[in-house]
């Protein structure tokens, strides 16, 4: 179908057109164009059809100059203005032997503009054994990514409430059916509801690692004390930096234990650590009596400790009630949670219920194993192996990886060693955030490709201009009107960018926006509860409550003390009348108790 024709061109990648003001056009559509190349290898002129994407359209009145007083020209030529739909077309390339050439040449100036056929947008992102993610934004055409995308790591960057969380679920269910292993890390347990949804995809194990007692998991995530180093053990029990003495007093426990572990060939807890503070708070004597205990005189400075005992009770005191809420978090123990033991098809590792130096601890701790594994296994290294190359999802990347100069973490550290040496050994990065300006640019930039929803934040906005060179100018400028569920996707995940409406998803995940209509019902349910009693001297019964809940409410009108309430049972309409707060209603009477009254009460209880 012609829908315009080419008016304007700045460069062979770029052309205005005026299109047909009557053809509904949409912004991201793909156009054809007729072209003539120079080919340079044949020596002669070819034909091509240029496609192309429209980055921008709007309508101005014809021949309207900016400074024309608009108004009154609108104004005198009321209805039958004349307007003219104009449309700035970004080139993609022409077709040849399969690939996407760059034109060298900009198309003619008249040359026709036909609004590309489905089949020539499918040939466009067809990829073999891709994730479906979604569907073009602007006409009904599949668009799948192309797995291989997924070695050179992703960044998923949207405002909060754009959908992010969906399309990693989305995405998450695309590569589950290729068989792809997940870890997502987790601060909020939001993504836990996948644990229980997952039989709607097909067999698959997933498992939920917890960091708090109390929170959703199958098992906990415990850190080995000796694994770890003693300054990480106080940044997590949450010693100040500067307590220099409290961090020395758990130095020296953990020193300890270590020799311990050596002499005993076992590894010791938080336990053991606090046993050996508090033996040093009872003094010299008990001191020595430990250490005789463990034989460890002569490898141990066991004047450190007694000397710190002596001199400093107070900080060993305060370093024990460190250690102690350390302990009651649960997350430290002897030993550290075998790999094997908590990795399913996808792991969800919900770090809700811990601070977030606890967090960072354990997303630090558990990246570094899962790479060393992946190392191991690549290399044919001796120790624990991972067999299989893993997707780590990380939610709310900016807690975890935030930009060096601003603030240090841990499991910046252990992510960064993800984007930048992951591809060799099979570990590859889903970076998703809604502040790409608070995540350090060395990782966003290995990210390389990116989905990218709505931004309103300038700022944010710029982090994502400078960390993707593949964002044109025009896709950045419209990235505040993305709708819900719309993305900008780019890098090797596609052929070329594209946007797309992500589809529907068949997994659960815990962290929607809440529907208050539905969650501010419940109070009223309480209401409604206290109403009935008053008419009718007992409780709505579940059968009433469960009948009215099956109605729709089609009308409710006000005529002054009177309320109506039109209510609609299959095809039949129910009319409630509530005068002077007593209902009647049309089918069952006045003085009844009966659903439709139930329903009608729902509806106008707040103002009774
Ligand atoms: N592809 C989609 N199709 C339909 N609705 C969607 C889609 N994506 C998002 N939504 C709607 O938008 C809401 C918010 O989406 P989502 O939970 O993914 O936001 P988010 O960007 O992860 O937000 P937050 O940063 O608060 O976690 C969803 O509850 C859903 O109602």
């Amino acid at each position: 179908m012609r829908i315009g024709y080419v008016v304007a061109t700045a460069t062979p990648f770029e052309f205005v057109a005026t299109l047909d003001p009557e053809k509904p056009i949409s912004l991201y559509d793909y156009v054809v164009v007729d072209h003539v190349e120079y080919d340079p290898g044949r020596g002669e002129h070819v034909s091509a059809r240029l496609l192309g994407q429209i980055v921008k359209l709007y309508r101005d009145p014809y021949s309207a100059k900016r400074d024309l007083p608009l108004y009154s020209v609108i104004r005198d030529v009321s209805e039958n203005i004349l307007e003219v739909q104009i449309a700035v077309v970004k080139v993609l390339g022409y077709a040849e032997g399969g690939e996407l050439r760059q034109p060298k040449q900009p198309p003619r100036i008249g040359a026709s503009v036909y609004l590309a056929e489905d089949a020539d947008v499918e040939e466009l992102f067809r990829v073999e054994n891709g994730l479906c993610v979604g569907r073009l934004a602007s006409r009904d055409v599949e668009i799948c990514l192309d797995l291989n995308g997924v070695k050179r790591h992703i960044a998923v960057i949207a405002a909060t409430g754009s959908g992010k969380t969906w399309f990693s679920v989305v995405l998450i269910e695309e590569l589950l059916k290729k068989g792809a292993k997940i870890v997502v890390i987790d601060p909020h347990g939001e993504y836990v509801p996948i644990r229980d949804s997952i039989h709607r995809l097909g067999p698959y194990t997933a498992r939920v690692v917890k960091v708090a007692e109390h929170h959703v998991g199958d098992l906990m995530y415990k850190i080995g004390v000796l694994d770890s180093d003693p300054e990480a053990l106080a940044n997590a029990a949450g010693v100040p930096p500067g307590a220099k003495k409290i961090r020395y007093a758990i130095y020296l426990a953990w020193s300890y234990a270590k020799k311990v572990k050596k002499a005993v060939g076992r590894p010791v807890g938080l336990a053991f650590l606090r046993r050996v503070l508090y033996t040093a708070m009872r003094g010299e004597g008990a001191l020595n009596k430990l250490f005789q205990q463990y034989r460890l005189e002569g490898d141990f400075p066991m004047s450190d400790l007694k000397q710190l005992a002596s001199k400093d009770r107070h900080a060993v005191f305060s370093a024990l009630t460190y250690l102690k809420r350390l302990q009651r978090l649960g997350v430290f123990a002897p030993r550290s949670t075998p790999l094997a033991k908590m990795l399913g098809d996808i792991t969800i590792v919900n770090l809700a219920g811990v601070n977030e130096e606890v967090q960072d601890y354990v997303v630090a701790h558990l990246v570094n194993r899962l790479f060393q594994a992946r190392v191991r296994h690549v290399r044919g290294l001796r120790g624990v192996k991972l067999p299989w190359p893993v997707v780590l999802f990380v939610e709310e990347a900016h807690r975890f990886a935030p930009p060096k100069s601003l603030r240090k973490t841990r499991s910046y550290e252990a992510l960064s060693r993800v984007a930048s040496e992951g591809r060799k050994f099979g570990a590859y990065l889903v970076a998703i955030t809604q502040r790409p300006s608070k995540v350090d640019p060395d990782i966003i930039s290995q990210c390389q490709s990116q989905v990218i929803m709505r931004i309103v934040n300038p700022r944010d906005q710029e982090a994502v201009r400078e960390s993707s060179e593949l964002l044109a100018q025009e896709f950045l400028e419209n990235l505040p009107g993305l709708d819900v569920g719309e993305a900008v996707v780019l890098g090797p995940l596609v052929r070329l960018p594209v946007v797309l409406k992500v589809r529907d998803r068949v997994l659960e995940y815990g962290g929607g926006d809440i529907d208050l209509a539905e969650a501010w019902r419940v109070d009223k349910t309480a209401d409604v509860a206290q109403l009935w009693r008053r008419l009718y001297n007992s409780a709505p019964g579940p059968g009433v409550m469960l009948s009215a809940a099956r109605l729709k409410v089609v009308q409710k009108l006000r005529e002054g003390g009177r309320i109506k309430v039109k209510l609609l049972e299959g095809d039949r309409e129910v009319e409630v009348v509530v005068e002077d707060g007593r209902p009647t209603c049309s089918v069952c009477g006045a003085g009844r108790p009966c659903h439709h009254v139930y329903k009608a009460l729902e509806e106008v209880v707040e103002v009774l």
